[in-house]
């Protein structure tokens, strides 16, 4: 008799303490889920599109040009990257249309980026926080902007980092560049598409100066190799559904509100502070040279090849005729040697750099880079006016400015 009474009153325990623990893990589930929540809701990470209520106004107001006869309307990827954040103010200033999306990575000091993307703002530009791969949200912003143009400029940049980083490279460079063409391709009108190349297409290419009808399959980083695949994918779109499209080969951008991770803003960084800076040397102590073009010269050739880009001949998806496909070196065809470089800096700070000369790592570096301008003269008018001293001279002033003297950072 006893026996069943205590089988009986075993699995009652038994399913009781299956209750309790089942009752802790919905808990701590649900836990999970409200923090989660109050994380996305709270965390200034989240999308500026879900922050703001009425963002599709916003959008549409900015889109919409000064002179709906003679300017454009266009989307600024990477709007408050260095390269997009100046492309952006200079088609505002003309009076197009801007609106710019922009993720804020942290790749380097995002409030630089949200420095830049102030300034935007203030000039009428607005900017919407969100990934190039939220494909969802470009297409819902082609179809409220009524876009023009595209100027595709967001991208994972640098050659070296592609060692420590490679996904981030295939994220933004290859999956996300076709996300924007997806959307473009999905739009209509369809808009026609600028984007940023690279002069690193040309990879170990040792004919000089580099032209857009040299080799450029000799890829010498994965940073090279994405932006070259960039160019092939480019190709198809503009084969299949008939996207006017214009890549451009930047050579080695620098200027004011530049990049933290390059050389002359690393080593302005360092110099100041005392610290040693690092100079690669080729084998037998050959110097590496840069084509550095300064940044109102690229905003130059960005803004014509808007200007001379035809209408895509795309709708609905499906191509109506042969549409514009073009490639442009956009460089300052004056290569100059990182010691020279470095020589700059030095009287322009008024102090001595301490310099460590190495041998170049392996690590998707080129002995040098030179671009040929021809074509871009021919086609675009492109003729770049500054020279290193002369922009570097304009970096300094803004580095000093930007990092020492301004009590707030509202400098343009
Ligand atoms: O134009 C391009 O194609 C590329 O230009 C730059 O790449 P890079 O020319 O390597 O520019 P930096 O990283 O600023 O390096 C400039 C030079 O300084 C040298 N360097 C760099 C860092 C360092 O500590 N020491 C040093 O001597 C490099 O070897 C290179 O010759 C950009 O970072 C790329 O995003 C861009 O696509």
């Amino acid at each position: 008799m006893d026996k069943p009474m205590f089988a009986h009153r075993n699995r009652y325990y038994l399913t009781s303490k299956l209750i309790f623990w089942f009752t802790i893990f919905i808990f701590l589930i649900l836990l999970y889920c409200l923090r989660s929540c109050f994380y996305y809701y709270s965390s200034s990470n989240r999308p500026r599109h879900i922050l703001q209520s009425g963002w599709d106004s916003l959008v549409a107001q900015s889109a919409t040009p000064a002179d709906p006869d003679c300017n454009l309307s266009i989307l600024v990827t990477g709007a408050a990257g260095f390269v997009g954040f100046h492309v952006s103010l200079a088609l505002k200033k003309r009076g197009d249309g801007v609106v710019g999306v922009d993720n804020f990575n942290r790749y380097y000091d995002p409030s630089l980026k949200r420095d830049r993307a102030k300034i935007l703002e203030r000039n009428g530009v607005f900017v919407v926080e969100a990934d190039i791969n939220d494909s969802e949200l470009l297409e819902k912003l082609l179809s409220i902007g009524k876009f023009t143009h595209v100027v595709h400029l967001a991208a994972q940049a640098g050659v070296r980092y592609a060692m420590k980083n490679p996904d981030s490279y295939i994220h933004s460079n290859i999956a996300g560049l076709i996300s924007v063409l997806e959307s473009i391709k999905s739009a209509n009108p369809q808009p026609a598409l600028i984007w940023a190349s690279s002069s690193s297409v040309y990879g170990l290419n040792s004919k000089v100066p580099f032209s857009e009808k040299d080799r450029t399959d000799q890829p010498a980083s994965l940073y090279a190799a994405t932006k070259k695949a960039g160019e092939e994918i480019a190709h198809a779109y503009n084969h299949i559904y008939g996207i006017s499209i214009t890549g451009l080969r930047f050579f080695t951008v620098y200027g004011p509100w530049g990049r933290p991770d390059m050389a002359y803003f690393s080593f302005t960084k360092d110099i100041l502070k005392r610290k040693r800076i690092m100079i690669y040397e080729g084998p037998n102590q050959r110097s590496v040279a840069r084509d550095f073009t300064y940044v109102d010269d690229i905003v130059k050739g960005c803004l014509a090849a808007l200007d001379t880009a035809e209408k895509s001949t795309g709708s609905g998806g499906k191509k109506t005729g042969p549409a514009q496909l073009r490639v442009y070196n956009l460089g300052n065809t004056s290569p100059v040697m990182v010691k020279k470089l470095v020589s700059i800096l030095e009287k322009l700070l008024k102090v001595e750099a301490r310099k460590q000369v190495l041998p170049m790592p392996r690590n998707g570096d080129v002995m040098f880079t030179h671009a040929n301008l021809s074509l871009a003269e021919t086609e675009l008018g492109y003729k770049p006016t500054t020279d290193l001293q002369t922009g570097l001279k304009n970096f300094v002033k803004w580095y000093l400015y930007y990092y020492y003297f301004q009590s707030e950072k509202s400098v343009m």
